[in-house]
């Protein structure tokens, strides 16, 4: 049985190919012709496409992504000026910066930009696209930000969580005092990581112990979203053998070091080989424990008689009332958003502290202020409250200062374009992608001084720049209709875990390192975290040894 199936597949297989290479032929002609497009070259006043390298047949510029697409692409703007145009495989795309031209998109002609594209991984984590953050633009995603700014992320709903914040934090001090009575080091990066998951559980399921193992699959759907997928690019290539070949031959680079480092394959061609197979298998675990959470809402609801207690009590009583925000709403879309939910709030606030406390550590100047505004404002005696965070002016600098080094999304999210539009001479066509490169406008020279690698704080002084996306020089939560709908929420959660860890313990580099030898490389995904973790000495700090 199993070889009179052999030669049936083999011929699956060379009818694949046959029609791959025919699709990639077409796409082949089809981007060469992009290339030569009149709208490179300047016609009628209009100054054609935006300016940018020639790119290769089929592939466009992807091979010049590499590991750190900012760091390329900010390499690109240095050449060719603050718009650059290319070809992501056969998507066009135009990369954005300066603070001009971020204005232009972002607010100017945000209403043409305000879209996002599809991506494959995205319409498989999230439903058929049923979330916020990859729903088109179209009354579908208005709806369901309203829904989310105001039934779940609003003053009053942040509000509501902050004696579960109290004491999550008051379990973390405690757990970090245990090792400082020893002098251990300890793994700041997965002390924070865990803090901030457990917040998030809290908040979004109202389970703090992970009795699903939800954990290790969520990691991995986050990573799977936010992993290259040539498919993304070229379409044609979904279902081929040959893209295999083509991944290794782009990142060319990255698989020479998988083979060195990890033998047989490496893991970047593993994530992608079985790219397809993995995001579904994944989905489907992950599927199945938000099903039975939600099923234990269901129960708990009848029994607590409506009494709202976490996001997802807060979407089924929506349900319940039928007020649905003109969604006709679905298990679908509570697992869409609650995923959403758990994206925005677990990478994103500990990718920023992380840094944070990176720099701090590099900086002791700047720890030592950050602790002197703690001590005047809290005192010794006691632990920060949230109600001292307005008082702290100077760690807030500090954040923005590290948030403006490190952006913890550094293209933003890609968003795409909804029309043709010319902007500046420069025509863009319709369902163009837009990365707006945070991270180069925040290393600017011409923006920020001839300091502007430099980490200091004082730099905000006196100015009005805040995490508003008001000033286009700093753009952490990103600006206009897109703009982060949590941004209360993760600022309050990075500047009070802040404000806790560096009140309560001193923090030291292990082993007698230098704060010059701190490495600070970075590594890309859905977030920007540190490649390594970060380890520190903890000494505590405060006069009494506080409980609640
Ligand atoms: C330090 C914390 C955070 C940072 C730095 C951050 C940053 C961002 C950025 C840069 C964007 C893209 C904006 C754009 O494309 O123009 C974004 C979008 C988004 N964020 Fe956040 N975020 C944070 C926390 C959160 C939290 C706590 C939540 C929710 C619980 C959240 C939910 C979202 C959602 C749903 C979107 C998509 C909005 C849309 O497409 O309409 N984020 N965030």
């Amino acid at each position: 049985m199993k070889s009179s199936l052999l030669p049936l597949q083999m011929h699956q297989i060379m009818v694949y190919e046959i029609a791959a290479l025919f699709f990639a032929f077409l796409a082949g002609l089809w981007s060469l012709s992009y290339l030569f497009s009149p709208l490179r070259s300047k016609k009628n006043g209009s100054l054609g496409l935006p300016p940018g390298p020639v790119g290769l047949p089929l592939l466009g510029h992807l091979h010049m992504l590499g590991d750190l697409p900012h760091h390329s692409l900010h390499k690109l703007a240095m050449k060719y000026g603050p718009i650059v145009f290319i070809r992501l495989g056969l998507v066009p795309a135009v990369v954005v910066s300066s603070p001009e031209w971020a204005e232009s998109i972002l607010k100017t002609h945000d209403s043409v930009f305000a879209s996002r594209p599809k991506i494959q991984a995205a319409e498989c984590m999230s439903y058929g696209q049923k979330n916020l953050v990859f729903a088109e633009y179209g009354p579908y995603w208005r709806n369901i930000r309203k829904l989310c700014t105001i039934e779940l992320l609003s003053s009053s709903k942040v509000e509501l969580f902050r004696p579960m914040r109290r004491e999550e934090l008051v379990n973390f001090v405690e757990t970090i005092k245990i090792a400082a009575k020893s002098r251990s080091v300890i793994d700041v990066s997965s002390k924070v990581e865990s803090l901030i998951e457990d917040m998030s559980y809290r908040m979004i399921f109202g389970l703090k112990d992970d009795k699903f193992n939800l954990r290790s699959c969520l990691q991995q759907a986050v990573s799977i979203t936010g992993a290259f997928n040539l498919a993304d690019f070229i379409p044609y290539l979904r279902h081929l053998i040959f893209k295999k070949y083509l991944y290794i031959f782009i990142n060319l680079e990255q698989y020479v070091r998988s083979i060195l480092n990890c033998g047989n394959g490496g893991p970047c061609l593993h994530m992608f080989e079985g790219f397809g197979r993995r995001m579904k298998a994944v989905n489907m675990v992950l599927d199945g424990f938000l099903e039975k959470i939600i099923d234990e809402h269901v129960q708990d609801a009848k029994e607590l008689h409506g009494t709202h207690r976490d996001f997802i009590d807060v979407m089924l009583s929506l349900i319940e009332s039928n007020n649905t925000w003109e969604l006709h709403l679905g298990r679908d879309h509570i697992k869409a958003i609650m995923v959403d939910m758990l994206a925005g709030t677990m990478d994103t606030s500990s990718t920023a502290i992380e840094w944070v406390i990176a720099e701090l550590l590099k900086n002791p100047r700047a720890m030592k202020l950050v602790q002197e505004e703690l001590q005047i404002v809290v005192g010794l005696d006691r632990i920060v409250e949230e109600a001292d965070l307005i008082k702290l002016d100077y760690l807030k600098m500090v954040i923005k200062e590290s948030m403006r080094l490190h952006p913890v999304a550094p293209l933003l999210v890609p968003h795409e374009s909804i029309e043709d539009i010319t902007i500046k001479g420069y025509f863009i066509p319709k369902s163009s992608r837009v990365l707006i490169n945070t991270w180069a406008i925040g290393r600017d020279p011409n923006v920020w001084s001839s300091n502007a690698e430099e980490f200091f704080p004082e730099r905000f002084i006196g100015t009005n720049i805040d995490f508003q996306g008001r000033d286009f020089r700093f753009l952490p939560f990103g600006s206009g209709r897109r703009k982060c709908p949590g941004m209360q929420l993760g600022s309050t959660v990075v500047e009070l875990v802040l404000a806790q860890l560096v009140h309560c313990f001193n923090l030291e580099l292990p082993g007698g390192m230098s704060p010059n030898d701190l490495e600070m490389t970075e590594k890309f995904g859905l977030t920007l975290p540190r490649a390594n973790h970060l380890f520190a000495v903890p000494t505590y700090r405060l006069r009494v040894n506080f409980g609640a």
